[in-house]
């Protein structure tokens, strides 16, 4: 099996990349038979394929920056018990290297551009393969596909079960986006950002509690380099232009679960949990824990 990064630096062109990405990544993803879909699908008249537990979730995360697909994800990839693969966090990873690649994707990111296809494919597709390695099946990707022409490889490899597009308002992304902290000792995600904006003119209000870190956290907290008003500003453009016709590809494919935000995690948890079906699975794991 040829590496798609091999296949790159002999100069592949566009349309070899697709086959060639197509190649390697089909080796790692699975394509079989149907996994578990939400009955949520079904009573919003999308296709609800059944064969429970044939294979694990396959499940893509879409939505702005900062608003929240990173925690959902995550609790969710705990729940449903596959791994949780945030695009972003790799391009960080690489980014901490000394790899050579590093400096270029640095000028990328803190411009709040998006990094080519053919190197965010070639990063999943390395995170897959040593995933596989270890006997991971499933996943729940995040920040991936992020245009047009990455949904359309994914979609030549896998059969992608479920894709959720979590929304908020945009002042309100901007702000969740300004008060993001990361813990440099433990890694943890916090917010410091307080919303509580009133409903207005039939608008419904807002509100979401600050997300504060345990006391041994509180020194360590960074902000991250593309998290300053003028870069999260570029990324939500971005996001408009390059990333939100993903949402009308899957949508179009019958696949696209809208979730509107209600506020923060204490809210807007329990019911997601709801429109997936999984609020058994969540009172298990609780009794169990
Ligand atoms: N699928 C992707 N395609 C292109 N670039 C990506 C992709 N995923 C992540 N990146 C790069 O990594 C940066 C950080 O990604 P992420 O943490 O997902 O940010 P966000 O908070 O904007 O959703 C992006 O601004 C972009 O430069």
């Amino acid at each position: 099996m040829p590496a798609l990064n091999r296949l790159l630096r002999a100069g592949a062109a566009a349309r070899p990349l697709a086959a060639a990405a197509r190649g390697w990544l089909s080796s790692l993803v699975s394509s079989e038979a149907d996994a578990r879909v939400p009955a949520s699908l079904a009573r919003q008249g999308l296709p609800a394929r059944r064969d429970p537990g044939s294979r694990s979730v396959q499940w893509v995360f879409l939505g702005c920056p900062g608003v929240g697909k990173g925690t959902y994800a995550s609790r969710l990839s705990q729940l449903v018990g596959v791994p949780h693969i945030a695009t972003g966090d790799l391009v960080r990873e690489e980014l901490a290297s000394s790899s050579p690649l590093a400096q270029q994707l640095a000028d990328i990111v803190n411009q709040g551009k998006l990094v080519s296809d053919e190197i965010i494919i070639n990063l999943l597709s390395k995170r897959l393969e040593s995933g596989a390695a270890k006997g991971e099946s499933g996943f729940i990707l995040d920040g991936f596909p992020r245009t047009i022409r990455q949904a359309e490889i994914l979609e030549g490899v896998t059969d992608i079960d479920l894709v959720v597009n979590l929304k908020l308002r945009e002042d309100v992304l901007l702000a969740k986006c300004l008060g993001r902290r990361i813990c440099s000792q433990c890694g943890g995600n916090f917010n410091v950002a307080s919303i509580d904006i009133k409903g207005e003119n039939g608008r419904p209000g807002i509100f979401m509690a600050p997300l504060l870190p345990p006391a041994q956290c509180m020194t360590k907290l960074v902000t991250r380099s593309d998290d300053t008003e003028e870069v999260v500003k570029e990324r939500l453009r971005i996001y408009y232009e390059m990333s939100q016709p993903v949402e009308e590809f899957y949508r179009s494919r019958g696949k696209l679960l809208e979730f509107d935000l209600p506020g923060g995690i204490p809210e807007s948890w329990p019911k997601l949990l709801q429109v997936l079906n999984l609020e058994d699975h969540d009172d298990k794991q609780s009794a169990a824990a």
